[in-house]
């Protein structure tokens, strides 16, 4: 084992899946750092949305290798409720709110699924729960809409709200699918800000077509293309590449 491996969050070394003979992943190769916040970018079909499959258990690769926290998890070996809860979360391009509960209630919700079907049965929020609902409103930036039915919320708020149940199961590593397609531009703005500040406390992998807010989270970022990594750098860096420019950029 490498020391990548073992000082890695989330380690992919040689990676490669195919569909009807369609290779979706070519070798790919990436690592994840503890606490990193990183972007990812690439032209339609790069593998982008596979590569999260992989990582969250929904498909298995034909071959390398994939683990999790300093190489101690083999994720091939695990399936995706284990993988949840070992402490990776997803939050897919759509939000998966409940619409007819509060956004407190939503939290609250999501901080039992931690706890499970069994224990929630019987469980009252302590006061130690209640803080870190609050804590997570004021995180995503939804302390004044607490009492609000989800159906109320804007699009980006209810983006923010799923987030934050994501939180209230304490990540490790949080993967992100689009998250600002469809909101303002200010919402888009804050979400940069609120990402950072996610990433203070657990890694985050974020996917995004918007290279304006890629420019904005200001972290390094990974071009996939064909199933691999094209580039990977800062956002100049990349952006610069002419394979980049080529294959995605200047499309
Ligand atoms: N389950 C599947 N069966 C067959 N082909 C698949 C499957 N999943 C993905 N693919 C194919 O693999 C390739 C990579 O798809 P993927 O969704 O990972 O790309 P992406 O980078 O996420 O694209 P987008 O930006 O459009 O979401 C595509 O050509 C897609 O059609």
């Amino acid at each position: 084992m490498s020391d990548k491996t073992t000082s890695s969050l989330l380690y992919l070394n040689g990676v490669s899946v195919s569909f009807d003979g369609f290779k979706a992943l070519n070798s790919l190769s990436f690592i994840v750092e503890p606490g990193e916040l990183r972007a990812i970018i690439g032209p339609n079909g790069a593998g982008k949305t596979t590569m999260m499959d992989i990582i969250t258990g929904k498909t298995r690769p034909d071959s390398g290798e994939v683990f999790f926290d300093g190489g101690k998890i083999d994720l091939t070996s695990r399936d995706e409720a284990e993988i949840a809860q070992l402490g990776i979360g997803r939050k897919f391009q759509k939000p998966t709110v409940f619409d007819s509960h509060t956004v407190w209630d939503n939290l609250e919700l999501a901080l039992n699924r931690k706890r499970g079907v069994f224990a929630t049965l019987f469980y009252r929020l302590t006061a130690q729960d209640k803080a870190r609902i609050e804590e997570i409103l004021e995180t995503v930036r939804l302390t004044h809409r607490k009492d609000e039915l989800a159906a109320n919320l804007s699009h980006g708020q209810k983006q923010w709200l799923e987030i934050g149940m994501l939180l209230a199961q304490e990540p490790k590593l949080l993967l992100v699918d689009e998250p600002v397609a469809g909101m303002t531009d200010a919402e888009t703005a804050e979400t940069a800000i609120l990402l950072k500040e996610i990433a203070k406390t657990r890694s985050v992998v974020v996917v995004e077509h918007d290279m304006g807010f890629i420019r904005d989270l200001g972290v390094k970022v990974t071009c996939l293309a064909e199933g691999s990594v094209l580039a990977e750098g800062s956002i100049d860096y990349v952006s610069n590449d002419q394979k980049v420019i080529e294959n995605y950029l200047g499309r």
